[in-house]
């Protein structure tokens, strides 16, 4: 698979790490940066990786900061992400099944490299489970849906 990773500054380290991770396994990776531990800010970085995955450039993203809170909400302001934080392999897997999420999140800083190296290996071999869910999934993106969310807001 094509794979885009972007981080903030908080998890270059564990952004390069999963790099190598993801080509030992085969994967195409885009690294979206940043290079170094110089601060940069994470709607940046959530910006460019929800633009790769939902303009089909990259299959599947991920998502790192320090807590993953930060650009988990970045990338779930683009309408064609569906982001989910993680700091399990179970909640990766659900977010595949249940939620044909195409970007996962973790935070650096509170999980470890081989947590994260797991829910990244289960995220990518989990597919979604369709069924049920596909109705639900569906409708985070329908126009109508959106109108009303931005009419009550
Ligand atoms: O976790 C984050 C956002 O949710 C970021 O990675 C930052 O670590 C966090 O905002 C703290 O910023 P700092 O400049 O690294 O202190």
């Amino acid at each position: 698979m094509k794979i885009a990773i972007a981080s903030d500054h908080a998890a270059v380290d564990l952004k390069d790490e999963l790099v190598r991770d993801l080509q030992e396994w085969g994967h195409e990776v885009m690294d979206l940066g940043p290079n170094g531990i110089e601060r940069v800010d994470y709607p940046d970085y959530g910006y460019k990786l929800a633009t790769a995955v939902s303009s089909g450039k990259a299959d599947r993203g991920v998502a790192l900061c320090g807590s993953g809170i930060g650009i988990s909400i970045a990338v779930n302001r683009h309408p064609g992400a569906r982001c989910a934080l993680v700091s399990e392999p179970y909640s990766a897997a659900l977010a595949r099944e249940h939620n044909d999420a195409n970007v996962i999140a973790m935070g650096a800083r509170l999980t470890g490299a081989d947590m994260a190296r797991s829910c990244l290996k289960t995220f990518l071999e989990c597919e979604f489970a369709g069924g049920r869910h596909a109705g639900r999934v569906a409708k985070l993106s329908e126009p109508s849906f959106i109108k009303i969310l931005q009419e009550d807001a």
